[in-house]
């Protein structure tokens, strides 16, 4: 379990959360189940921006669907202002979705192409009666100036716009319902280079303007950076490192930080879409993880004791630590 060191009482928590999902069967018959996430422990004070990084697959997506409420977990719990969500009725949940929204990495996806983004940025406002309905259309006005669209934009549908202008109505859409949580899911992955540090400035104004608190999932560890207090780093369903973003990053004290950091050049120019790098070795699988540490059939540092359990957290420093027997801090070439 991870020590969250000294901090203000949590606005989001998550307590042991673990989630599988039932597996296939395989050539040789065998079925076995994925976990997704195991013995997660994290949580979020109110307007903490906490960064969630690791390869594609080592359970992210997942681990945020479950601290919205959208995904029950297998073990474990997600409380919320201090309530269980497993705990509450479907009206108590209802009420609570406005205060937790999501961003996705598509919001094509997300956008009802037949409908008017004006319509769509506002659906969240009449759902939860949040402003008088001859007031709706100011709100909506306030929310486009507050993601930088232009106030024509209403009006008009999701095809009539670029993807980093989407994401903006995805951003809109998301803060209508004035939330003090957001789980930004990738967000800027699937957009231009040059577009995404627009989206990400955008993003690191509304959390200082609006105090909200954000889970920020992505495997681009420069794009966390830039937007995050905090860094949580998982490998195959766990986290392995967890601490203060400009620490981790300088003094990475996880092998496999060190290796995401080593294979993430620093802020060159990439391709569009936003591919996972490739570490060396290649990633188990996870239905059928290794022994001991997970990380071990990768790691430089790796000795048989790693082999024998999953390492336990050790604290770097308060509020700092890494499951690693050999955890240290050390920089990166
Ligand atoms: N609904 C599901 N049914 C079966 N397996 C799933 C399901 N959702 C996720 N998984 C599996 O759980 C593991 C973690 O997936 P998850 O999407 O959470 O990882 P991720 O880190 O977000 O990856 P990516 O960056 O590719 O989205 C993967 O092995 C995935 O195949």
């Amino acid at each position: 379990m991870f020590d969250m060191g000294a901090k203000p009482a949590p606005l989001v928590e998550a307590r042991g959360l673990a989630r599988n999902f039932p597996g296939r069967q395989g050539l040789l018959g065998r079925v076995r189940d994925v976990w997704a996430v195991r013995d997660v422990t994290l949580a979020l004070a109110p307007g903490e921006t906490v960064g969630v990084v690791g390869e594609s697959g080592c359970g992210k997506s997942t681990l945020g669907r479950m601290m919205m409420g959208l995904d029950r977990p297998t073990e474990g719990s997600v409380s919320f202002d201090g309530r269980d969500l497993a705990a509450l009725s479907a009206a108590e949940r209802r009420k609570l979705s406005r205060r937790m929204q999501m961003v996705f990495q598509d919001p094509f996806g997300s956008l009802d192409p037949r409908r008017s983004i004006g319509a769509q940025i506002t659906d969240g406002l009449r759902i939860h009666r949040l402003v008088p309905p001859g007031e709706i259309e100011a709100e909506l006005f306030r929310l486009l100036d507050q993601v930088g669209l232009p106030r024509s934009a209403a009006s008009r549908r999701p095809h009539a716009f670029s993807g980093g202008q989407r994401q903006r109505i995805a951003v809109a859409r998301a803060l209508s319902t004035r939330p003090d949580f957001i789980v930004a899911d990738e967000p800027v992955s699937a957009l231009d280079v040059s577009i995404q540090a627009q989206v990400v400035n955008l993003l690191m104004d509304l959390r200082r303007d609006l105090d909200l608190a954000m889970l920020f999932i992505s495997h681009d560890l420069h794009v966390v950076r830039h937007l995050c207090t905090r860094i949580v780093v998982m490998y195959l369903g766990r986290v392995v490192e967890e601490g203060p973003a400009e620490r981790v990053f300088a003094t990475p004290a996880h092998p496999y930080t060190r290796a995401l950091l080593t294979a993430t050049p620093s802020l060159k120019p990439r391709p569009t879409g936003g591919a996972p790098r490739i570490l060396p070795g290649e990633l188990p699988s996870p239905a059928n993880p290794p022994s001991g540490c997970p990380f071990r059939t990768r790691c430089p540092l790796a000795e048989a004791a790693c082999a024998e359990a999953v390492p336990a957290a050790r604290r770097i420093e308060p509020g700092w630590q890494a499951a690693c027997i050999k955890a240290a801090p050390e920089a990166v070439a």
